[in-house]
């Protein structure tokens, strides 16, 4: 429903970008000056490509022969800062540029701001003033909402705590863009993903699919790397979540969510252990028979293993000498030992 293929050069810099995003979640990731704001821009009406189209639903906004304005193009756009009017209250600045009639209350449920409909912007916390503004700009009924990094101005704990309004967002039907540079958060929100780097599309593809190629890990970085895995809450008992999955059942700990309950769970490559043959007398509870699919040597002493198991796949880094002393090759049985706590709670997610 989003197609763009556009250039545009400031500067030294150039963004040549071709994407098509539908449905659901398709995140923008990628490190500091890989142009992920320019190219928001430029979708949104902010910025004019030198050459190319931009197109929303079969209409093109942006062509040889059109220039929709911002405000004609029908995206809501969430920046940075959440750009509050500090002189209007809460209910003021959500219906600020919506149609006359419209009621605040379901937006304002979903995403917990009824309580602070009377207040002004400046007493509201960072999370909660993020929130208001995801609001305005929902109440516009956007056909398409573009989020840049509204998250990044907040600590861990506040980011940690309004994912879960992203993910009621996204499973409201709302096409969203959301440009991040925090994998976590792309691991829990995203359906499609597109890896910016240098201006360009280094790769694009299902966000499950990209998480556990060790040729994207490699671009991601070690500490970044790690697979997405789905599955079904069997059953919480004592902070422990049982979670069927396509690897198996793995025991995991800061999963909410009742018995029946879909999640998504990303595995660090770091966390992951790997044994020729199955351990005995582990403390871990998750110890999973796996194949090794790839085997891709890094620049560095690492060494990234993509293990498979039914439709399962799971991403490990080991050292260069690991792989060398226990003979590890393709196409070799091996065990997964999988921490409970190797998975994070920010890595979690409904
Ligand atoms: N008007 C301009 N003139 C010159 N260079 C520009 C201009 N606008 C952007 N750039 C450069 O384009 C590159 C991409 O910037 P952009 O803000 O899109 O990156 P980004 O991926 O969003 O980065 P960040 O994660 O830090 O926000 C940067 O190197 C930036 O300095």
């Amino acid at each position: 429903m989003l197609d763009v293929d556009i250039t545009r050069r400031a500067g030294a810099f150039t963004l040549d970008v071709t994407l098509a995003a539908s449905s659901g979640v398709t995140a923008v990731f990628g490190p500091s000056g890989a142009g992920k704001t320019t190219l928001a821009r430029c979708i949104a009406g902010l910025e004019r490509p030198d050459s190319g189209r931009v197109a929303l639903g079969g209409e093109v906004m942006f062509g040889p022969d059109r220039d929709l304005p911002p405000h004609l193009r029908g995206i809501g756009y969430v920046f940075q800062e959440p750009r509050l009017f500090p002189h209007l209250d809460v209910t003021a600045n959500l219906l600020y540029g919506a149609r006359p009639g419209t009621d605040p209350g379901p937006v304002a449920e979903m995403l917990d701001i009824g309580p602070l409909l009377g207040r002004r912007p400046g007493g509201l916390s960072g999370g909660e003033a993020a929130r208001v503004a995801i609001g305005r700009a929902l109440l516009r009924s956007p056909r398409l909402l573009i989020l840049d990094e509204p998250l990044a101005s907040l600590d861990r704990r506040r980011r940690a705590a309004i994912l879960p309004y992203l993910e009621r967002l996204r499973d409201s039907g709302t096409p969203i863009l959301y440009i991040s540079h925090a994998i976590e958060e792309v691991a829990r929100l995203a359906t499609t993903l597109v890896l910016l780097q240098d201006g360009r599309v280094a790769a694009s593809g299902s966000v499950g699919d990209l998480l556990s190629d060790p040729d994207v890990a490699a671009r991601l970085g070690p500490d970044q790397a790690g697979a997405l895995i789905e599955g079904r809450i069997t059953a919480q008992e004592g902070g422990l979540a049982t979670v069927e999955t396509p690897l198996g059942q793995l025991e995991v700990a800061g999963v909410d969510g009742p018995p029946g309950g879909r999640v998504r769970v990303r595995i660090r490559a770091e966390d992951v252990i790997v044994a020729r043959m199955r351990p005995e007398g582990l403390s871990a509870r998750n110890v999973l028979p796996c194949r090794i699919a790839t085997l891709r040597a890094g620049q560095g002493p690492g060494v990234m293993l993509r293990l498979e198991a039914g439709d399962g796949r799971l991403l490990a880094r080991l050292t260069r000498r690991s792989v060398e002393e226990m003979g590890l090759a393709e196409g070799q049985t091996v065990w997964a030992v999988v921490k409970t706590s190797g998975v994070a709670r920010m890595d979690v997610g409904r």
